[in-house]
């Protein structure tokens, strides 16, 4: 053996190792969280029990960041314990995750990284039906975009809380990366079409206008939808994430040309139940104020006097003639720390309506 293959045979075995004390490790790890399990299952007999507790695994995610020793980053290795916290749920109780499809779109991509992979995922066609799945208890949870960095709002999924009595239980933020597609077979030159989600279109607006002025635009229900366009149809191209590539088998005629490098969508975890404090969490509420002089800064100066950061503030038509405005806003806080509950009640004195939509921590990957 030369020197290179007997130091390539030590590290190997000290790999080996380190493997097998990883899995002894993650094994002891898993059992641990079946035991968590039971004591859940045990106090609360007769009521429904919360497996997933998104408050725990921001503060686990978190303390891995920090601790994390190196050389692999701390987003890496957060996203190794997020594997690992996933499938160590998925033994307590399969979460059931519903989100805006089809399979392929950037939402799927968003539960997977908030969830990990261990998940079981029900792609849902439209907004609605994702709110409506995990209201009837038929998911545990769902992922909607809510917010883009290039285009603004997804006021659909702003104005579903108006009505619906989910709550939010989370954030995950994912950069959102477009790629020109064709199926293997297409020629450049023969491609007529261009199919995407129109708010696809609108973060590559400058890059089509220069590279593809000339080519017929086509809005479709979802990036998904385009690529499995672009994947069946002479003459087609579609403007989609990897994910969609990678599952219409298709290949990238030109990588990243979203008109700005930070492009980032916003998503949230809706679900049932109220989430406790992980230490650095974020607030949602809707209010409706009278349609008088001052109004805003009435429901804003709280906030201000009291020191709290807001981090969002949306005005919404209202849906019937009673609410005037409707206003969305996020602040740095939980509901449950005694500032908040403070703010928020002088801001229901003024209000025609206060809603609160869920307390939850700060996205962490
Ligand atoms: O701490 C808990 O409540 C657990 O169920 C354990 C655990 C984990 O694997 O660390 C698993 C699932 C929860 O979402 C949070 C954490």
């Amino acid at each position: 053996m030369s020197d290179e293959q007997t130091r390539l045979a030590e590290l190997r075995d000290r790999i080996d190792s380190l493997d097998k004390q990883i899995m002894d490790l993650i094994s002891a790890r898993a059992q641990c969280a079946q035991e968590v399990a039971h004591v859940k299952m045990a106090s609360r007999p007769n009521e429904d029990v919360f497996f997933y507790r998104p408050e725990r695994e921001a503060q686990v995610l978190r303390r891995i960041k920090a601790e994390n020793p190196g050389p692999l980053s701390g987003e890496e290795m957060a996203r190794l314990f997020r594997e690992i916290m996933s499938a160590c749920l998925a033994l307590e109780k399969p979460m059931h995750i519903a989100f805006l499809g089809p399979e392929g779109t950037f939402t799927q991509a968003a539960a997977l990284k908030h969830f990990g992979h261990s998940v079981v995922s029900i792609p849902l066609p439209a907004i609605d039906d994702v709110f409506r799945e995990v209201e009837s208890g038929e998911a545990h949870y769902g992922v909607v975009p809510v917010e883009n960095s290039t285009e603004g709002m997804i006021n659909h999924t702003l104005d579903m809380f108006i009505s619906s009595s989910l709550k939010i239980c989370g954030e995950v933020q994912l950069r959102i990366h477009h790629h020109l597609l064709i199926a293997d077979g297409t020629d450049k030159k023969a491609i007529k079409r261009i199919y995407s989600h129109q708010q696809s279109f609108a973060q590559c607006r400058k890059w089509l206008d220069t590279h593809w002025h000339e080519v017929e635009r086509v809005a479709v229900s979802s990036n998904a939808e385009a690529a499995r366009r672009a994947a069946s149809e002479p003459g087609a191209a579609a403007i989609a994430g990897d994910m969609a590539a990678e599952l219409y088998d298709l290949r990238k005629l030109a990588a990243t040309i979203e008109d700005r490098p930070d492009n980032t969508t916003r998503f949230l975890i809706i679900g049932r139940e109220e989430v406790g404090p992980s230490g650095h969490d974020k607030s949602s509420i809707l209010v409706s104020m009278r349609n008088k002089p001052g109004a805003l800064y009435e429901l804003l100066e709280p906030f201000h006097r009291h020191g709290l950061s807001l981090t969002r503030l949306e005005t919404r038509p209202s849906p019937s003639g009673t609410w005037a405005y409707v206003f969305y806003i996020d602040f740095e806080a939980h509901a449950d720390d005694p500032q908040v509950q403070t703010v928020l009640q002088e801001v229901d004195a003024e209000a025609v309506e206060l809603k609160r939509l869920g307390s939850y921590p700060i996205g962490v990957l």
